[in-house]
């Protein structure tokens, strides 16, 4: 009798287990403490959350683990609820149906350091200070006229850039295409953003680099607050180092424009550094009730810093994945080869002009960001209050991650071989990149889209079609085309791990 007992007790309590377990890893894990239904995700342990899952390389884990719970998953990182999104619906629904809730940007330890306390544009927050920072930087320096000021200007660094290559290709040499591409990016959006050539005192691109790496760690003070103090990954350390450098090129930047302009010189402003000077200590939005405010050297120096950061790496790296893809699939290089010849000729190199008539390079960069997007989260968001995204309920101060990455290897969408690079999947498809069709948003999309997207375009597709026109190019030490390292590194933009090595022999007639 007591073994039937003992028995029917060790069942009870398997049962109770089971029940507790269903309980907290399904019913709980979906609902919040008033009920309300969660999108599905995984299991957080307590204090960390689902901080442990997130790995090195962040956009694959969390596109593994969205095949499990789907297109909208709801995550805890520390204490703040995340959502990551992962299909172009759910996307749409984000950044398009819900826009304006979703569009401001989370207080983050790096932006307090990099952006002088968010005084910045990229990650601010949504409101009066940031619409008007954007409309000046629209205005100022990313209008199509002001873009297309700065023609010259690219067309002579790059004339100077196939120069140097031809140097290399005479010399047979290897050319470092990371290092060259990103110098000359480097170059003309000094000369945009500066009115100035690169101050080689400073070591500016490399702290840029910096930036973008430390603005996209996961960083236990922003997840854990409590645990900030201690700085467990020495992030907070990095960062105002990192800080205090760049402090110092803007600090000189503007005292060199601060002693070359004229203060009661109204117009023209010769620069865009020059018409922030102008707006120094003016008040803004006077009539604002919102929040009326005088513009400082610090706001000067973080909206300077966010042109730069979001202008110096982003280009550079579409550029650099996309010559990585052409130079593993050599077919490309020759039916760009093919393009640019009857465009253009083997007469005379690429002008701006051109670009509109090389539609098979159109496909590339698109085939290229596909699989290789700048920001593979975007830029993240926060929910500004509590809204219902599907029928589930996603509260306010939520971060919202878009998985660009993830939404390029979905097969139901790019068929079998989504992971495969494959330009000609465009044709006869009317998918652009420019934030309108949710597959393909490489510049994000609504309110807080790419500002600088025209100006980058054009530059991506002017340096990749100058590079293929003028030259041959093949891997360096007689390389396999599979056997090229494609790893990336992780940060707010994901860049290739190593620099891109190639051989270039020059192909122009002229
Ligand atoms: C191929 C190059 C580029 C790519 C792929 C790219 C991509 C992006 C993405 C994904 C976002 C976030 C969008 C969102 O949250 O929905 C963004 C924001 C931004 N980008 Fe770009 N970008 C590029 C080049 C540039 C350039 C050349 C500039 C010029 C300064 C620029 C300025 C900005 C700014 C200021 C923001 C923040 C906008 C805001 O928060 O209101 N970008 N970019």
């Amino acid at each position: 009798m007591s073994s039937i007992l003992a028995l029917a007790l060790v069942l009870i309590g398997t049962l109770c287990s089971f029940f507790y377990i269903f309980r907290t890893t399904v019913f709980r894990q979906n609902h919040d403490k008033n009920g309300r239904k969660l999108p599905p995700g995984p299991r957080a342990l307590p204090i960390i959350g689902n901080l442990h899952m997130l790995g090195k390389l962040p956009h694959q884990s969390l596109h593994h683990l969205a095949k499990r719970y789907g297109p909208i998953m709801s995550l805890r990182l520390g204490s703040v609820p995340t959502i990551v999104v992962s299909s172009p619906a759910a996307a749409e629904l984000f950044l398009k149906t819900h826009d304006l809730v979703f569009s401001s940007r989370p207080k983050m330890q790096a932006s307090e350091y990099l952006s002088y306390g968010s005084k910045g544009m990229v990650f601010t927050q949504y409101g009066s200070y940031w619409r008007t920072v954007r409309k000046w930087c629209t205005l100022h320096l990313l209008s199509a006229s002001k873009v297309e000021e700065f023609t010259p200007v690219r067309k002579a660094h790059l004339r100077s850039l196939v120069e140097s290559v031809k140097k290399s290709a005479v010399a047979g040499e290897v050319v470092d295409l990371t290092r060259k591409v990103g110098e000359l990016i480097e170059d003309t959006m000094c000369l945009m953003i500066f009115g100035q050539d690169k101050d080689d005192g400073f070591n500016l691109r490399s702290l840029i680099d910096q930036t973008m790496h430390l603005h996209g760690l996961f960083n236990i003070s922003d997840f854990i607050p409590y645990l900030a103090p201690l700085d467990l990954q020495g992030i907070g350390r990095r960062l105002r180092r990192t800080s205090k450098l760049l402090d110092a090129v803007f600090e000189k930047i503007i005292d060199e424009h601060v002693q070359g302009t004229d203060p009661n010189s109204l117009k023209p402003h010769k620069d865009f550094v020059d018409m922030m000077i102008f707006m120094l200590n003016q008040p803004m939005n006077p009539h604002d009730e919102e929040q009326p405010y005088i513009i400082e050297r610090n706001n000067v120096k973080a909206i300077l810093l966010d042109m730069t950061a979001a202008s110096f790496d982003t280009s550079a790296i579409v550029i650099v994945w996309a010559f990585s893809e052409i130079l593993r699939h050599r077919r490309v290089m020759i039916r760009l080869q093919q393009e640019l010849e009857a465009v253009v000729g083997r007469n005379r190199l690429v002008e701006e002009s051109d670009l509109s008539k090389l539609l098979y390079l159109d496909m590339v960069v698109k085939e290229s960001t596909r699989l290789h997007p700048v920001a593979p989260f975007l830029v993240p968001r926060e929910s500004m209050e509590d809204v219902i995204v599907d029928g589930y309920f996603i509260p306010k101060k939520s971060r919202i991650l878009v998985n660009t990455w993830s939404m390029a290897r979905a097969r139901s969408i790019w068929s079998e071989n989504a992971e495969e690079f494959l330009p000609e999947r465009f044709i006869g498809s009317n998918i652009d990149l420019r934030g309108h069709d949710f597959e393909l948003i490489p510049f994000g999309s609504g309110r807080r889209g790419c500002p600088g997207m025209q100006l980058a375009l054009i530059t991506v597709r002017l340096v990749l079609a100058q590079l293929i026109h003028c030259f041959d190019w093949e891997l360096p030490d007689g390389m396999q085309p599979n056997e090229l390292d494609m790893s990336e590194i992780f940060g707010l933009s994901l860049p290739r791990d190593n620099h891109l090595l190639a051989k270039p022999t020059y192909r122009l007639l002229e």
